[in-house]
């Protein structure tokens, strides 16, 4: 842990290669965020030494074929590990500068915010993928970040997100939907682009002029019908570049407005040091607002989740060694490491 001159904890979790969840690291991060809290911290940030990996979440080798008592005690340290931070009255944030699957998500949901490196990484509860359920609290700090359609989604299919996909969310409207209809037909002498209230009122103006005939008023707007009819999807491209055309001379970027966020990540940054920074900024939004207020604020507003592993934490961890001591479970855990290690040895 580092302490800057703001009174910002940088918290740095190094335990290489992936900083795989194991008994020590977890007991390490509790006695962390009881020094932060004790030492009256600003605020906290989480990062990692590793240069592609936040966490690979829990270590596998705690659970493959484990001495009953230390998995018994390894649970109730990442119970712990999840009450503490997930509960910590001082404002919390994570630089995930890589990978961040399951425990590692898991982390990155317990802080009130995030901000991911751009570039191949994934962040993702991808228990499910896996043959497991995640627990309630772990299914409840995805909830927590991102609307409930989306996270139960995401568990249900055990997503992993691309940085990409983890600040926005695909949707049919807005640029997206405009790209699907095909390419606009761009400004030109035939066809300059017009709104469609452009051309209408032009019409309008021509029909209702004093010099205009019936019958050479109904002439044109027969035109106009079967001009509206056989080249509507021209004038469906004209109105988009239109609005393209409005939305870049307003400064508004459509990109972004097309496409809603899913907010698993709050921003992206290059490199760790900007992405420390940009949690730095985070937490000193917090400057002019009186840390005992914040503080209780947001354990109310956590409490009810936090509330629900308190009270059923003996019949979480039953229900975690039963399933880990499955022999299905065990076999499944042996071919994963195996896979792992294989990958590894590529
Ligand atoms: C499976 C759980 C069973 C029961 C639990 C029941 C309930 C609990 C439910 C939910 C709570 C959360 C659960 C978890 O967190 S389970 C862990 C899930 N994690 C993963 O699936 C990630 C696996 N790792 C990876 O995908 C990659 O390692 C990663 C993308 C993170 C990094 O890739 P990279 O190419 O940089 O490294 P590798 O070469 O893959 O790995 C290096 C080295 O590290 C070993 N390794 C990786 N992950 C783990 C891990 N989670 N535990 C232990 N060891 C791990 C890997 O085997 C390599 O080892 P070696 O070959 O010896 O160098």
């Amino acid at each position: 842990m580092a302490v800057d001159n703001d009174g910002i904890a940088v918290v740095t979790l190094q335990r290489p290669p992936v900083n795989s969840l194991n008994l020590d690291l977890l007991q390490a991060m509790n006695n962390t965020f009881d020094d932060v809290a004790k030492n009256k911290s600003k605020g906290m940030i989480l990062t990692s030494a590793s240069p592609t990996v936040f966490s690979a979440g829990l270590d596998i080798m705690e659970m493959y074929k484990p001495d009953p008592k230390r998995l018994e005690t390894f649970w109730v340290t990442l119970q712990d590990m999840w009450l503490k931070l997930f509960g910590a009255s001082f404002p919390t944030a994570a630089a995930i500068n890589g990978h961040a699957p399951a425990g590692g998500c898991l982390i990155a949901t317990s802080c009130e915010y995030r901000v991911m490196l751009s570039g191949k990484f994934t962040i993702g509860l991808n228990e499910t993928a896996l043959g497991i359920v995640p627990p309630t609290w772990i299914q409840d700090s995805l909830r927590h970040t991102i609307p409930t359609r989306q996270a139960e989604i995401a568990l249900t299919t055990g997503k992993m997100f691309t940085v990409d996909e983890a600040l926005k969310w695909r949707t049919n409207r807005g640029a997206e939907g405009a790209a699907r209809l095909g390419p606009p037909v761009l400004e030109g002498p035939q066809m300059p682009p017009r709104s469609p209230d452009q051309i209408l009122n032009k019409t309008l103006k021509m029909c209702l002029s004093p010099k205009m005939a019936l019958d050479t008023g109904i002439i044109k707007l027969n035109a106009l019908n079967e001009y509206l009819v056989t080249e509507r999807t021209t004038i469906v491209d004209n109105a988009i570049t239109f609005g393209i055309k409005k939305c870049n001379d307003m400064d508004i970027n459509i990109q972004k407005r097309g496409r809603r966020k899913v907010g698993l990540i709050d921003e992206t940054a290059a490199d760790k040091a900007e992405a420390i920074e940009k949690c730095k900024k985070f937490i000193k939004r917090f400057d002019k607002i009186p840390s005992l207020a914040r503080g209780m604020t947001k354990q109310i507003f956590r409490q009810e989740v936090l509330q629900k592993l308190l009270t059923n934490r003996q019949a979480d961890t039953k229900q975690f060694l039963d399933l880990v001591n499955q022999p299905k479970i065990q076999q499944s855990l042996e071919l994963y490491l195996a896979m792992l290690k294989q990958k590894s040895q590529k």
